[in-house]
């Protein structure tokens, strides 16, 4: 008696987007069910993006903290308000980073005051290693995407195949990478090609640099998904990481699933009595994400290639804030009309996980944001591939020819988030080739199988369960001496 040990506390400190946020707090929910005190460091007007969440979560008797720090917008010269990527014109995303990187001090003394056993930061957070070291805090990195895209970004990083060809047309073999997967210059991100991109390929070194320096990676991912990538990571490339996802999977209950993120344009229920109602593997389900926007005509054109595809549908269209949503120009004449009973558009937030997971949607068309593409595996679902930026391209790569379980819509081009313009027929071909036929049938198995795998993975036992209580158990460890 009176020897007891005192809860292991572990702060969750995620990059202020959505991509970023949502598995941040299903991993400090995680963490948090397994007897952590979980505490997530945020700013203030990003907490009602969590609250709900905490809120419900304390009904099944799981408490998560939220702690804020005073977002400097105004002195990085952001426009007042502007606390999430989502909300920061495109042209000021440096300034945003800039914001950011002013909170080590705040963050500092938060940890300070609160002694923390462990921070688990954002991989844009490069500070973050620093800044829990002048404390003897171990600071964990979470970059929120797949392993696979952490070792091909890092080998061309460190080998730049990309200078060694003519052109940006021309294929180069990822150097080091298990698979020979090949990359165009066009599909790398523009820091990895222009020079006036400086400033964010300074951020992406330090992050690297801070990443070799910090106490380990965690990876929302699970080791069967990507095997010959989990074991380059750590044995090529020395990183210690953990396994733990996929970190949706905690969400049980359908109120759960059904609000991550934003609040839903759609009542659930009504959409899920719209799904009941469709046979299995009959819908396509197209969503990109948290960031792309699209252009009218881009827009137009997916109108007119799901109509001509003769599949039933629910697609997601985000508009940029200052559009105005009374303009629906990218729209075909008489579209809904015409799709009534056939189709649903979602203008705004879908809750994703929800729609996904329902046996009638048989295919999923996306960005290869590394949390759809891993919710769409979880789902069993095989996928269209449309990645826009970011790390995109290579988990499309990933998706189509490593898990084979999808295939690529055709784009090109990294572009920021305005994505690469496609045609009709295009997209009418991917959407009908992973919906219809042997060729969907047989990666329609495939994601099956790897959703399986997915759920043992989390299962008591599973790689993910331990990953995770081998984690908890070194932090506890290391805490005694
Ligand atoms: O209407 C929507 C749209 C999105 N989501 C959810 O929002 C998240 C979106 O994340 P992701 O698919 O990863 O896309 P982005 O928002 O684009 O994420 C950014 O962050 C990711 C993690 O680092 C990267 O993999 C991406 O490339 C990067 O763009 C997912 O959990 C979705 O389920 C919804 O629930 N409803």
């Amino acid at each position: 008696m009176g020897s007891e040990i005192p809860q292991l506390q572990m702060f969750f400190f995620p990059f202020m987007a959505h991509g970023h946020m949502i598995p941040t707090l299903d991993m400090a929910k995680l963490f948090a069910t397994r007897g952590v005190k979980s505490t997530i460091i945020t700013t203030p007007l990003n907490v009602s993006f969590f609250s709900k969440t905490i809120e419900r979560s304390k009904e099944y008797g799981i408490e998560i903290d939220v702690k804020t720090l005073k977002f400097p917008t105004v002195e990085a010269g952001l426009p007042e308000g502007c606390e999430n990527a989502d909300s920061v014109p495109i042209n000021m995303m440096n300034k945003f980073f800039l914001a950011t990187a002013m909170l080590q001090e705040p963050l500092e003394q938060l940890l300070q005051e609160c002694k923390p056993d462990c921070l688990v930061a954002d991989m844009f957070f490069p500070w973050a290693t620093d800044a829990a070291n002048k404390f003897g805090i171990p600071r964990l990195v979470f970059h929120g995407t797949s392993v696979f895209s952490l070792c091909a970004s890092e080998f061309i990083r460190l080998h730049e195949p990309q200078k060694k060809v003519q052109s940006d047309s021309e294929p180069f073999v990822v150097p080091n990478l298990p698979g020979d997967i090949k990359m165009t210059r066009k599909q790398l991100p523009d820091h990895m090609k222009f020079d006036f991109e400086q400033d964010f390929h300074k951020l992406v070194d330090a992050s690297k640099e801070s990443e070799v320096k910090s106490y380990g990676v965690i990876v929302n991912s699970f080791y069967e998904l990507e095997a010959a990538y989990a074991d380059c990571y750590r044995n090529v490339l020395g990183r210690r990481a953990w396994h733990i996802g996929p970190v949706s999977l905690c969400n049980r209950a359908t109120e759960e699933k059904a609000e991550r993120g934003k609040k839903s344009a759609i009542d659930e229920h009504e959409c899920l009595k719209w799904l009941d109602s469709k046979k299995p593997n009959s819908v396509i389900y197209i969503c990109f994400g948290s960031m792309a926007s699209f252009t009218s005509a881009q827009l137009k054109e997916i109108a007119m290639a799901l109509e001509a595809s003769q599949q039933q549908f629910i697609w997601v269209v985000r508009r940029q804030e200052n559009n105005n949503e009374e303009d629906e120009d990218w729209l075909p004449e008489g579209f809904e009309k015409r799709m009534e009973g056939r189709g649903i558009i979602i203008r705004g937030w879908a809750p994703q996980v929800l729609i996904l997971e329902h046996e009638a949607v048989g295919g999923f068309v996306t960005h290869c944001g590394w949390n759809s593409t891993l919710e769409g595996v979880s789902a069993g679902v095989p996928m269209v591939t449309w990645p826009v930026a970011a790390e995109q391209f290579y988990n499309e790569k990933l998706v189509t020819e490593v898990l084979k379980i999808g295939v690529g819509v055709g784009v090109q081009q990294w572009v920021k988030t305005v994505g690469d313009f496609v045609k009709k027929e295009a997209i009418e071909k991917a959407v009908k080739e992973i919906m219809k036929g042997d060729k969907a049938e047989e990666m329609r198995n495939r994601a099956k199988a790897l959703a399986e795998a997915a759920k043992r993975a989390v299962d008591k036992g599973g790689s993910s369960y331990s990953d995770l209580n081998a984690l908890i158990e070194e932090l506890n460890l290391r805490r005694r001496h």
